[in-house]
């Protein structure tokens, strides 16, 4: 006799387990695919809301009377937070034509800003942006270049790319900021990146007494700067000893040459001025003659020290034509950074396209900015931190080229 196949009383747990986990899974990704519809559907209606509301549409005429044509919305992707989705511009369209409503269309999604990266053709993809993308610091790592061609670091946009800029390309640096947006540090960073490098020589004015000065005892770059503002004869002194310098080299530049070249021996001169407009005023106040005699060796500097090596990185609160030294003076600079100014400066230094950033920059947290340059964009990026005042000093104490 055969015995009968024994049934089992109890379940096979492990069996019915995995017949219910894969239920689960398949409903948890039906309501996945379900959420993922019906957001798309949310971000399409209102992209093309958004878009006809800040005039990104075309109006065309058909039968049935006026529709209205905004950049069609293709496929939305949510990957790891990160939303994105894809569109396409309108005929004869460019992605500049987004960039420049960025913020109003990302506050109109729900979204704190976006970011638009071209894709191909007349598609472009839309990232959005949960959060400011600059809200976290940057901290500037231990680099030390050793010349003058090699990049520095000016900060990380907001895609994250790095900025950088070599001392030795041919552009005058002007930076403008409130009191407490970053000027500073920004400054304290560049001098502490190019600080050691043997065909760098670190020169300027500084009413302030805290970028150049104490700080630089001991170094090659020290018996180049001026401080304070007790002695305003000595800032006129070294800015004429820095043009001398400056006419010497022009005057004896080599053969077949029309620029000279940064060495050891010939190092570039990087002209920090420190609150330049406040020195302005201090020597306006003491001798109407002192200041002009400043103002003309800064437009000397600034107009035809290029060719000769020199580079002049002027700082201030505003960089408004008459604190500065003039019109003229101001359009010298090719490399232009604005820390938190009120929106008006923000034009004043990177023209009228700036304007619809204004607002926003206004209120920037410190070490936030603006960068322009000849052919670039206004770009927003965050200036990298070294750290506090002690650790601008420990660094040029420890890595500040030596006085031979
Ligand atoms: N890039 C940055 N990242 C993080 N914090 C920063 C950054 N830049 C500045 N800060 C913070 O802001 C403070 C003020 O910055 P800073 O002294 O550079 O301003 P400033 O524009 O030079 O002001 P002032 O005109 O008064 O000298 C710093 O002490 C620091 O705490």
């Amino acid at each position: 006799m055969t015995t009968p196949a024994t049934r089992p009383l109890h379940r096979d747990w492990r069996g019915s387990r995995g017949l219910f986990d894969g239920l689960r899974a398949r409903w948890a990704e039906q309501r996945r695919l379900e959420a993922h519809a019906r957001l798309e559907d949310d971000l399409r209606g209102l992209w093309r809301e958004a878009c006809a509301g800040v005039g990104l549409c075309q109006y065309i005429s058909v039968a049935a009377g006026l529709t209205v044509r905004t950049p069609r919305f293709g496929a939305l992707r949510v990957v790891r937070g990160r939303t994105t989705f894809t569109t396409e511009l309108l005929p004869g369209g460019e992605p500049e034509d987004i960039t420049k409503h960025a913020l109003r269309l990302a506050h109109s999604l729900g979204f704190h800003g976006l970011r638009v990266d071209p894709i191909g053709g007349r598609w472009v993809r839309i990232v959005l942006l949960d959060s400011d993308p600059l809200r976290d610091g940057f901290a500037l790592r231990r680099l030390i270049t050793t010349r003058a061609d090699e990049t520095v670091i000016l900060g990380r946009a907001e895609d994250g790319v790095t900025l950088g800029h070599a001392l030795a390309d041919a552009a005058h640096l002007a930076v403008q900021g409130q009191n407490g947006a970053g000027k500073s540090a920004f400054t304290y960073g560049l001098l502490a990146q190019v600080c050691a490098a043997p065909d760098v020589l670190i020169a300027g004015s500084d009413i302030t007494g805290l970028v150049l000065g104490r700080a630089w005892t001991g170094t090659a770059h020290h018996d180049w700067q001026t401080t304070g503002t007790r002695d305003l004869l000595a800032h006129a002194a070294l800015l004429d000893r820095l043009v001398a310098e400056m006419d010497r080299r022009l005057d004896t530049m080599p053969p077949r040459r029309d620029k000279i070249i940064p060495t050891t021996t010939t190092p570039l001169v990087l002209v920090v001025l420190e609150e330049f407009p406040g020195l302005l005023r201090a020597a306006q106040a003491k001798d109407k003659k002192l200041a002009e005699r400043i103002t003309s060796a800064v437009l000397r500097l600034v107009s035809e020290g290029r060719k000769a090596a020199f580079r002049v990185l002027m700082l201030a609160q505003r960089f408004e034509a008459n604190a500065v030294g003039g019109g003229y003076a101001r359009d010298q600079f090719a490399l232009r950074l604005s820390f938190r100014v009120p929106g008006e400066s923000l034009v004043m230094l990177h023209g009228e396209d700036a304007r619809k950033l204004g607002p926003e920059h206004a209120n920037s947290a410190p070490g936030i900015a603006y960068l322009s340059a000849p052919g670039h964009d206004c770009t927003r990026l965050r200036a990298p931190y070294l750290g506090d005042y002690g650790e601008f000093c420990d660094r040029i104490a420890r890595h500040g080229r030596r006085a031979s």
